[in-house]
């Protein structure tokens, strides 16, 4: 009864005020799914392909649309998953492009819990899930390539552990980027907002780290629970690797040193979160740290992973992480990101679902984590596309 009837594409905007894909799925039953494409600025170089968005819906017009129309069924997933994967050719996405993937997959899977009147989140995960909800990393204070002028670092996330619900936990980040404000304000710094709605002051990564620091506890202390605080250092964007070092801001620093500085980093403000703190080639580096922190710290692979369970494999077999960022458009589908959840899960690392730096209005990120019981989700603190996921993850727990 759910089998696909039509698929429509078209071009929309995404917060960055690029183009980017929108995809709608209707059964035949009258069954309808609508998902949209984020996008990413500090890619990682095995990420899924994206292509500019007219493009990708050309070509997944002439490849995708006629292997899915009249042909499978919108509730399985896997089915019209492979479908994809099967009308791409590719390994990467690079005919259809990742963002007609994965804008299509998230639609089907809308339609399918459309078709069968339950909650995305219940028909991705089962009748047993909608009682567990990540904690929200939330992203108050950031520069890298998600703001010029601004810290090396590229993102410092509020991670409100200790909270008893999802709803408090989504207000403690976002008293931390009040409280963010207010400290750079009286300090006279002015700053503006990066992609993601983070703050972008002209600081450097030292002065930030005693900034946030010092929100968190203020917070912590309002609200009455444990908030600390993670870092995603994005350090594939930082490496150099002509000499071999990683150069953020004035500091240069080797791997060994880098390994140091990170895992200093960890013990001085009890980071709950470090993320790509070494570079996307570099499993050892990041074993050597996780060796060192992964006890009391969760050590999460984006570039290193990028959502591909061949990579995660990898890392697990050279203890590598503890932790796998999860995006489904790095790697085109929703069963593929599923996939690595459950690879990430039954080998102890830990997922955290993820939106992209340029993102829109779709929701199917808290549906995903709260399907598959992650234990976090980074998605922003403030901005209606960030806020989109946070209030739908609010609106889960109120229902369930
Ligand atoms: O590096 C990251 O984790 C993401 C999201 O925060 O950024 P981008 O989408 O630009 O890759
Ligand atoms: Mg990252």
């Amino acid at each position: 009864m759910g089998l696909v009837e039509s698929v429509s594409l078209r071009s929309v905007l995404d917060s960055r005020g690029n183009p980017t894909v929108e995809a709608s799925v209707y059964t035949e039953s009258g069954g309808h799914g609508r998902a949209l494409a984020p996008s990413g600025a500090s890619t990682g170089e095995y990420e899924a392909i994206e292509l500019p968005a007219e493009e990708a819906i050309a070509a997944a017009r002439e490849h995708a649309v006629p292997r899915l129309e009249g042909r499978v069924f919108a509730g399985d997933q896997r089915e019209v998953d492979s479908a994809l994967r099967a009308a791409d050719g590719t390994d990467d996405f690079s005919q259809i492009g990742a963002n007609s993937a994965v804008a299509i997959s998230m639609a089907a899977a809308k339609a399918g819990a459309d078709v069968a009147g339950l909650p995305l989140y219940q028909h991705l995960g089962g009748a047993f899930r909608g009682r567990n909800f990540p904690v929200p990393l939330g992203n108050v204070v950031g520069g890298g390539e998600h703001a010029q002028e601004a810290t090396a670092i590229q993102e410092f996330l509020a991670a409100p552990v200790g909270a008893p619900n999802v709803r408090d936990a989504v207000f403690a980040n976002a008293a931390v980027h009040h409280e963010v404000s207010e400290i750079l304000e009286d300090r006279g710094i002015a700053a503006g907002l990066g992609d993601e709605g983070a703050w972008a002051p002209p600081l450097s990564d030292a002065d930030a780290l005693e900034l946030v620091a010092e929100a968190v506890e203020t917070v912590a202390d309002d609200f009455g629970f444990e908030v600390k605080f993670g870092l995603d250092m994005a350090a594939a964007e930082r490496y150099d690797a002509e000499s071999e070092t990683y150069v953020f801001g004035d500091e240069t620093r080797s791997t060994a040193e880098q390994v140091d500085y990170v895992a200093g980093l960890v013990d001085e403000y009890g980071l709950a979160y470090v993320e790509d703190p070494l570079d996307e080639d570099d499993y050892e580096g990041f074993a050597a740290l996780t060796e060192r922190v992964g006890d009391r710290t969760l050590v999460c692979g984006d570039d290193l992973f990028v959502t591909n369970t061949e990579r995660l494999r990898t890392g697990i077999e050279q203890d590598a992480a503890n932790s796998i960022l999860v995006k489904p458009n790095q790697i085109g589908t929703l069963t593929e990101a599923f996939d690595a959840i459950e690879l990430a899960v039954s080998n102890g690392y830990g997922p955290v679902v993820s939106h992209r730096s340029g993102e829109t209005e779709d929701t199917t990120i808290a549906h995903l984590a709260v399907a598959t019981d992650a234990p976090f989700i980074k998605t922003g603190t403030v901005g209606g596309e960030r806020t989109a996921k946070l209030n739908e993850l609010i609106r889960i727990a109120d229902e369930a």
